[in-house]
Order: structure tokens, then C-alpha cells, then sequence
């Protein structure tokens, strides 16, 4: 138990630790976890996965699976839109090279996307990489630790999402790798000699640099490190996810709905712009408008909610993305008022943190209701109100290997004074019940010139959620804040086309 949540005995007091034979008995955890796989089961499913794949998707598998089997090494980018495969082709290889006992490790830049590699994990835990990451960090690990180790036996590794990590990120993985690879000679080589691909879309989410300028998220992009020059960008360009729509009656709404949304994400609306272009939005996109556009919205993605509110496959097909935690918060509880049952309201404690303060006095005027107001991306509210059945989202990686992690949904089933009861909603662990008790948390950039300290569940209701929260939903509306713009149903689509330049 204390293995498998990333401890050691040693770090916790007073419990006895085996004595050193016992432990070189039992080998590395690491390497054992990485090999203990079924692999007769995986074989079968890479025979299946490989069937399918299309002829696009077959080039790339052979393009990475020759790379290992040449050891010369090889850095790639698996550059798709979402839905042309891209986890499907982590399946496929990771199947492929697991099934002969050969080590894979799997990362995503997020934990919500990391569950849905198999043996994925968030890539700053899986490579141990330092937060906040410097320009010259390496990997929190011992060059002749069990990690080392791992990483010397590694044949492949992959690493989804890549665009939404900070290129230091990958940085720190390259000298690490050189360092652990040194022992082999392979120290001047880009990853120690490893093949190592990476995936992901620049139209979805970029590095978020706090307070940063268009400039700033550019360049901190993987593709502004010297790692892009060693790498070789393979092209997805199918989308399956459309395919079985494709099959329908409506096939040509969805091919132009296809082609218009990606025209989008790439900035070619309204051409030419400099990635700051008003867009107009087809009538059939839109929710026409009311007096209460937030009843609208929900009325429409939430169809009969007050007969479907307890269902939990109706709430887990459904959200509303909106762009400010402001607006999330007002659909959040207007959903949460029409909602029948009782509702329990948990308020968190805050405070300064003083360990980083230099003169405390300047802080003493602060008042607990000035602290309560505080509100900024990644920190719970102050004031959480939940009823049973409501849908909330986890804001902190709590267990990756039960299916807890930043982003994973769970449904309330019973709520206590100090502790709340809530099941998991879709994936792996889906219907695994879980307690959530309050924990102390701080945002990681403050925005404040003091470090809050909150204390408060980890949650946040989830009916509506912010864009970046998201992972492949079907039932998804988008509410587009156009208060700026002059006419009803057009907007300001902001692209940053620089990003597609080298790709
Ligand atoms: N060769 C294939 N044969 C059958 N189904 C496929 C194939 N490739 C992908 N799919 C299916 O298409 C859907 C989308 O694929 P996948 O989730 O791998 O895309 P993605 O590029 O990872 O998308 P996103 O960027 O949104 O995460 C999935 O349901 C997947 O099972």
C-alpha cells in the first residue's frame, strides 16, 4: 500500500524497514510494476488494435516501432487534431511492446488525460520532474536509484499532450536521460538515445504561464525548444471520432461542421487576420437568446433535468464550458437551486501563509472576509454548496492509480461535517466510492503578494466547468461571451498561428 501511493517505509517515523538483503531480494519495484503485465492478453489486443488501424496510423506504427528496434533512438511528435487516433495509436503500441515484456512508460501532461493511456500517469510523477521547473533542472531522482534503473531499461516512452507542458519540462527529461544513459555512453545523444514520442494538438491548450503574454506561452511551447529540432512530426489527419457520425444520415452537417470547427482552430475564418479575427457563428449553433441566457444554456444541454438529475450517465454525457470561473460559479448554482434535495454549504478557513512574509505586520489589517473573497484558478471556494446527487470535479491528484486525479468527476453520495462521500463517474474505476476530507492548499503562482493558505475540499461543482478542464465530452455546449462584440451571433476567435509555423 505504502508502495503503490509512491512512498517508502523510510520516510514514514518509527515503522521498521527490511534490511538490505531482503530488499535486493525483491528487486525493483519500478521495473516489476513496468513488466507486470498479461501478456497473452495484450498480445491478443494488439493482433485487434493493429487490424484496425488505417493506413496513416500503420506507417506511424512502423515508423516508431523500426526506431526502437534499430537502438538508435529517435524523438517524434504525433501531431493529430482531437479524435484522428492519437490514443488509439498509444494503445496500439504500447500493447505491441508490452505483450514481448518490454518496458513502455506512458505520461500525459494532465492526469485526466494520463488515465486513458494504459499505465498512464501525469508526466511530472512518472519522470520526476521538479515543480516549479527551472530552465536548468533535472529529474528529482538518484543516478543509481531504482528510477535510473528504470528509465536505462526503457524502450519507449510517450508523453500525450505535450503541448500544454512547459518546454523546461521537456528539457529536464533530456538531461536527465543523458545523465542516466551516460553509463551506457550515450550521454551526447538528445534523451540519452531513447525513442521518446511525444502527441498532442496545438489547437487545444497551451502552457499556461501566469500573467503571460502571447509572446511568453510561444516560446515556453515544445516547439520553441531545441528538442523540436530533433524531432520528426508525424501527421494524423482522419478523425475517427467523426467516422461513426460520418455513417449517418446527417454525414454532410457533420464533414462541414468538421471542416468549419477546425477552420477555426487554425485561424483561417475571416482571413486574412493576424490570429485576432471576428467570426461569425452559424444560426444553427446558436441557443437563441432569452432573458435568462443561463436557463437557456442549461435547458438546452441538461434536456429534463429535474427527471434525469440522479442519473449518472446523463449528468457524465453532458457539460457547459465557459471561459471565467465567474461564470461557471453562476450556472453551478442555478443548477444547484432547482436541484431538489437539501443542501449542505462547507465554507473554508483561510489564511496568510507567514513562512514566506518578511515583515508580518503589513498582513494584520487583512481581514478573514478579504481572505474568504479570494478566488483564482486551481484553488477550491470559499463557499461550496452541494446537495446529493450533485456532479463535482477533483482539483487535486489525489490517488492516479484509484482513478483520483485533477479533473476526475464523481457524483455525491452522503456528506458529513467533515468529510464527503462521492462515486466515480466514467472510466476505469467508474462506480468506485471514494471519501474526500479537506486538505490545505495554496495556488502555485499566487496572484496575490502573499501566498493564501486555504483550507477546503478539493472540489468544485461540475455541471459547468472552465474550457481547459475538459476531456472528449459528448454533450457539450460552449457559452461564448460576446459582450464585446457588435453583432448577435459573431465573436472574437483569438489563434496563435505562430505556434503552427514549424510544424
Ligand atoms: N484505427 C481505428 N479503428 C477504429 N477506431 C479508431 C481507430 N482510430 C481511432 N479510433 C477511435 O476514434 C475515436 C477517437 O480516437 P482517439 O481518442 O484515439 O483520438 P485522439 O486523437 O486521442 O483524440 P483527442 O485529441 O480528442 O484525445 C476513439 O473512439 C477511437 O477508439
Amino acid at each position: 500500500m505504502v508502495q503503490a501511493n509512491g512512498k517508502t517505509l523510510k520516510k514514514i517515523g518509527g515503522m521498521p524497514y527490511p534490511k538490505d538483503y531482503v530488499v535486493q531480494q525483491l528487486g525493483n519495484k519500478l521495473i516489476y510494476d513496468e513488466l507486470n503485465y498479461d501478456k497473452n492478453h495484450l498480445h491478443r489486443e494488439y493482433v485487434q488494435l493493429y487490424a484496425t488501424l488505417t493506413d496513416e496510423q500503420r506507417v506511424i506504427f512502423h515508423k516508431i516501432t523500426d526506431a526502437v528496434k534499430f537502438g538508435k533512438g529517435g524523438v517524434f511528435f504525433l501531431y493529430g487534431y482531437g479524435g484522428t487516433g492519437k490514443t488509439f495509436m498509444w494503445r496500439t503500441l504500447a500493447a505491441f511492446f508490452r505483450s514481448k515484456g518490454e518496458i513502455v512508460l506512458t505520461a500525459a501532461s494532465s492526469g485526466i488525460a494520463s488515465l486513458l493511456i494504459p499505465g498512464g500517469r501525469r508526466a511530472h510523477s512518472k519522470f520526476k520532474i521538479p515543480v516549479p521547473t527551472m530552465e536548468n533542472s533535472t529529474c528529482n531522482l538518484d543516478g543509481d536509484g531504482d528510477h535510473a534503473h528504470l528509465f536505462q531499461q526503457t524502450k519507449l516512452i510517450i508523453w500525450d499532450e505535450a503541448p500544454m507542458c512547459h518546454k523546461y519540462c521537456f528539457e529536464t527529461l533530456d538531461r536527465t536521460l543523458q545523465d542516466v544513459m551516460s553509463v551506457k555512453g550515450n550521454s551526447d545523444l538528445i534523451f540519452g538515445g531513447k525513442v521518446v514520442v511525444f502527441g498532442g494538438d496545438f489547437r487545444q491548450i497551451l502552457p499556461v504561464i501566469p500573467r503571460g503574454s502571447r509572446s511568453d506561452i510561444v516560446h515556453s511551447s515544445i516547439n520553441a525548444s531545441y528538442i523540436w529540432d530533433h524531432c520528426e512530426v508525424l501527421t494524423l489527419t482522419k478523425n475517427m471520432r467523426l467516422n461513426d457520425a460520418l455513417q449517418g444520415t446527417d454525414s454532410e452537417e457533420v464533414a462541414n461542421f468538421s471542416k468549419w470547427i477546425l477552420k477555426v482552430g487554425e485561424g483561417k475564418l475571416s482571413e486574412p487576420n493576424d490570429g485576432n479575427a471576428e467570426i461569425e457563428i452559424p444560426e444553427d449553433l446558436l441557443i437563441p437568446t432569452s432573458d435568462n441566457p443561463i436557463k437557456s444554456i442549461v435547458d438546452s444541454t441538461y434536456p429534463n433535468f429535474l427527471q434525469n438529475f440522479a442519473d449518472v450517465s446523463y449528468l457524465d454525457s453532458k457539460a457547459i464550458l465557459a471561459s471565467t470561473i465567474e461564470v461557471v460559479d453562476e450556472i453551478n448554482d442555478y443548477m444547484l437551486s432547482i436541484m431538489p434535495g437539501e443542501q449542505r454549504d462547507y465554507l473554508s478557513s483561510n489564511s496568510v501563509d507567514m513562512s514566506d512574509v518578511n515583515d508580518p505586520g503589513i498582513y494584520e489589517a487583512i481581514t478573514p472576509e478579504f481572505l474568504n473573497s479570494l478566488r483564482t484558478s486551481g484553488l477550491p471556494n470559499h463557499h461550496i454548496k452541494l446537495k446529493i446527487g450533485t456532479p463535482i470535479m477533483l482539483m487535486r491528484n489525489l490517488d492516479q492509480a484509484e482513478g483520483l486525479c485533477n479533473g476526475t468527476r464523481l457524483i455525491i453520495t452522503k456528506m458529513a461535517d467533515h468529510v464527503i462521500e462521492g462515486k466515480i463517474m466514467s472510466g476505469k474505476h467508474a462506480g468506485n466510492v471514494t471519501y474526500i476530507a479537506r486538505m490545505t492548499t495554496s495556488p502555485s503562482q499566487s496572484p496575490w503578494p502573499f501566498k493564501l493558505s486555504r483550507t477546503q475540499f478539493p472540489i468544485v461543482v461540475s455541471y459547468a466547468m472552465t474550457i481547459n478542464k475538459v476531456k472528449s465530452k459528448k454533450g457539450l455546449k460552449i457559452l461564448i461571451n460576446n459582450g464585446n462584440s457588435d453583432e448577435p451571433n459573431s465573436t472574437t476567435n483569438v489563434v496563435f498561428k505562430e505556434i503552427f509555423h514549424n510544424l
